[in-house]
């Protein structure tokens, strides 16, 4: 398929009087990864859920290989694959079991016995849903959203709950499902998920598309300052303040210093602010022992189109502690 795989356009969905999305437009390449990232309540799921034509639009249109999925969801069912935040089964159904199940409900499924070691579940093909642990049962729910052998899948929230350890692992997952053919819509509320797995992604809030872009090229974009954090040995620190400081007043590069901890010196400004730190350091013979510039992410990016930070409304999530499972 040579056009977008997905395709909204101006996209409206409102429950009552509240407008959960709002004039939402984006498209996905063939073969991409695309994100929807925003916080808690921003609309991702709404998005998504009204995509696949499982919820009526208030107004625009979607569209899904071709296919206007609000028109004709049907014509999509076979090939767009869906893993919904919390899906349950029932406790005592085996991972096994729950594949064949699904594929069942397919005209050209996936091999059970391929998703099942495409996933890492071979090894917990007869364990029951109850016994599973967090990361199992997301990958198993990613394997039961791949088992149509579809050409689209949407995965909404992967990593909520999971152990650092099974983020990263899932990730792997995600990556290795993409190099199959997949095309992947990615819904997550974690920067660092969309970061590290999206070519492209839109950043919603409060319903409304607030960024579009590479995760690098919207970082890249960030008119903010940047900062060098310098650090020194008890005895230079000070006189190395001193240099930076006079800095501010005389180089146009460079707009604040800060002092840190243990000898640290925080050096904002341009983009050339390095350029400005060194050579004057240099010239006062003040060798740091450290030098580091802060990475910015796309938490800066939220910060610099919504005047918020992104970690003020995401404490309530905090990735649940490992269980024993996870760890295997
Ligand atoms: N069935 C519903 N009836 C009424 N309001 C709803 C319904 N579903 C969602 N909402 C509201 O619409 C807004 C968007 O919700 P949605 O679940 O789409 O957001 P989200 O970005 O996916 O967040 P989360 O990850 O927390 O689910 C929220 O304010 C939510 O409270």
């Amino acid at each position: 398929m040579d056009g977008p795989v997905v395709e909204v356009s101006h996209l409206r969905k409102t429950y009552g009087d509240k407008v959960a999305v709002d004039d939402v437009s984006f498209s996905v390449r063939p073969g991409e990864i695309f994100g929807i990232l925003g916080p808690n309540g921003a609309g991702k799921t709404t998005a998504v859920e009204t995509i696949a034509g499982m919820r009526r639009a208030d107004g625009g249109t979607t569209r899904v290989l071709g296919h206007d999925t609000q028109r004709d969801p049907g014509a999509v069912r076979d090939r767009l694959g869906i893993q919904l935040q919390e899906a349950t089964l029932h406790d005592r159904i085996t991972v096994g079991e729950a594949v064949r199940l699904f594929a069942a409900f397919y005209p050209r499924p996936a091999d059970p016995d391929d998703l099942l070691a495409l996933l890492d579940l071979t090894e917990h093909a007869d364990k029951q849903f109850r016994n599973l642990s967090g990361g199992q049962k997301q990958r198993l729910s990613i394997a039961l959203a791949l088992v149509g052998n579809p050409e689209v899948a949407i995965l909404d929230e992967l990593t909520t709950g999971l152990d650092p350890q099974a983020r990263r692992s899932t990730w792997d997952l995600v990556d290795r499902v993409r190099a199959t053919g997949v095309t992947i819509l990615l819904v997550t509320h974690f920067m660092d998920e969309a970061e590290r797995l999206c070519d492209r992604l839109v950043v919603i809030d409060a319903g409304r598309v607030v960024a579009e872009g590479t995760p690098r090229g919207l970082i890249d974009g960030l008119q903010a300052d940047r900062t060098v954090v310098v650090r020194f040995a008890e005895g230079t620190a000070a006189p190395a303040r001193a240099v930076l400081d006079r800095l501010t007043e005389t180089h146009p590069d460079v707009h604040g210093v800060a002092p840190g901890s243990d000898g640290e010196v925080a050096v904002t400004g341009s983009r050339r602010v390095l350029f400005a730190v060194m050579p004057a350091l240099a010239e006062a013979d003040l060798v740091p022992d450290d030098i580091r510039t802060v990475t910015r992410t796309l938490e800066d990016v939220f910060l610099a189109v919504t005047g918020r930070t992104y970690a003020e409304q995401d404490d309530e999530d905090e990735p649940a502690l490992a269980t024993e499972g996870d760890r295997s």
